[in-house]
């Protein structure tokens, strides 16, 4: 499968600041993750979200205070400078231009999962004269690459966004204040601004983000069948496949019918290499089969290890150290703490408890360059590594 015509930019430092107060309209995962990252960092952030229960937790776990709004639903206090619709996708155009009418001033940015629909439903206001075209320019469509399988408030996160990507999606006649402010929100949640067209960003996303979640489903699907006795013996492989088919069908219904046209090019892609298996091992023997499970294999793993690490950096192999600790309260922490006195990073770290045992194993990643290191203080601590 081929990348998309047009590769992401990473953006240079700007020296705009948030302009606050900062308005959270939707404070499920990714709005509360925000505010909870943005709070942290010092900045003034209100919430609303129709849910009276998300809102009281996200103001509960310091994403920012519920904002007082009016019978008319306008803001009591200080208008906002920075609005951040955090809402599902299909009403994520309404909540913008509902926000770019409703505080004249202020840049609205998005985060829904697709971008050209949004993009078209602003359009679209400004077409149908409900929006003038000036307003719609101190709009910017964004999307962070980071997320969960889990849905609302109490999933989330201040340091979600740490070294991921977040792409800014501004057009012709975005203004520059609104780019800048959008640079600056995910700058200050640690995240990697990308500028890319919505186009591309639609594009890319099918592939890297859309297509995975379908595999997953696909895969997880399967298990619905599957004996109770087969279920027993599953380790990380189907972990490692199936994590995100636990993600919100309401949430994803949305996500893959608002880039369905780009979806389905890649779905023809995977169905072609499907249908190429499934010939190959219906005659496991035939001459050239053999060839063709390892080329099919082969092709996988040249797919992977294009898989950037952190931060856009190239594929990076970790050194894994496997200790087992007691199935204790306190066991993990106190492991932690030890390797925390070792100055050695942790890259990844990885739980599994195996069944039936009073052990777990705890899986730590690191650099290669450090893991003799890390073993000989743990071991040295009367740590079990493996
Ligand atoms: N979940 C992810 O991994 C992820 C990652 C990146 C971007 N996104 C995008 O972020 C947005 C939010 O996703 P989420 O995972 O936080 O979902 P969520 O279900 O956890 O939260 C969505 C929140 O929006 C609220 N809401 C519903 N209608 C609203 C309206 N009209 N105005 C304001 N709020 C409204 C809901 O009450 C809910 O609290 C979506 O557009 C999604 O595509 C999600
Ligand atoms: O890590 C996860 O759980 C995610 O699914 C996050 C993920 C992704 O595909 O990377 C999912 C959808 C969002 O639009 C952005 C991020």
């Amino acid at each position: 499968m081929s990348a998309p015509a047009e590769s992401a930019a990473a953006l240079g430092d700007g020296p705009a600041g948030i302009p606050q107060p900062v308005l959270v309209r939707g404070t499920g995962l990714l709005g509360t993750s925000i505010g909870i990252g943005l709070s942290a960092a010092g900045v003034d952030v209100r919430l609303h979200d129709p849910s009276h229960a998300a809102l009281a937790v996200a103001a509960d776990i310091r994403a920012g205070r519920p904002a007082r709004l009016d019978a008319e639903g306008d803001d009591l206090d200080a208008a906002p400078g920075l609005v951040v619709v955090a809402a599902p996708p299909d009403v994520t155009a309404d909540v913008v231009v509902d926000s770019l009418r409703r505080w004249p001033a202020a840049v609205v940015v998005d985060i829904a999962s697709v971008k050209e629909a949004v993009a078209a439903g602003v359009r679209a206001a400004v077409d149908e004269a409900r929006l003038a075209p000036q307003d719609a320019d101190r709009y910017l469509g964004t999307h962070p690459m980071a997320g969960s399988e889990r849905s609302g408030p109490v999933a989330a996160r201040g340091t979600l966004f740490t070294q991921a990507p977040w792409v800014l999606c501004p057009t012709d006649t975005t203004h520059p204040g609104a780019l800048a402010a959008g640079r600056a929100l995910a700058r200050t949640l640690q995240a990697t601004p990308y500028r890319m067209a919505a186009r591309a960003h639609d594009e890319s996303v099918a592939l890297i983000s859309h297509l995975p979640q379908i595999a997953a489903s696909l895969v997880a699907s399967r298990l619905q069948d599957t004996p109770d006795q087969a279920l027993a013996l599953a380790g990380n492989g189907l972990r490692d496949t199936t994590r995100i088919a636990a993600s919100d069908p309401q949430l994803w219904v949305q996500i893959l019918s608002g880039n369905a046209g780009r979806i389905v090019p890649a779905l023809h892609g995977l169905r072609a290499d499907l249908d190429r298996l499934i010939r190959t091992l219906e005659d496991p023997s035939a001459p050239g089969a053999r060839l063709d499970m390892a080329q099919l294999i082969a092709e996988g793993n040249a797919g992977r290890a294009r898989v950037p690490g952190k931060h856009g950096a190239p594929p990076q192999a970790f050194a894994v150290v496997t200790v087992i600790v007691d199935d204790a309260p306190g066991q993990i922490a106190a492991l932690l703490d030890e390797v925390g006195r070792t100055d050695v990073n942790v890259e990844d770290l990885r739980l599994e408890h195996a069944s039936g045992h009073r052990v777990g194993m705890v899986e730590i990643s690191v650099l290669p360059g450090r893991r003799d290191e890390l073993v000989a203080a743990l071991t040295a601590a009367g740590w079990k590594v493996v």
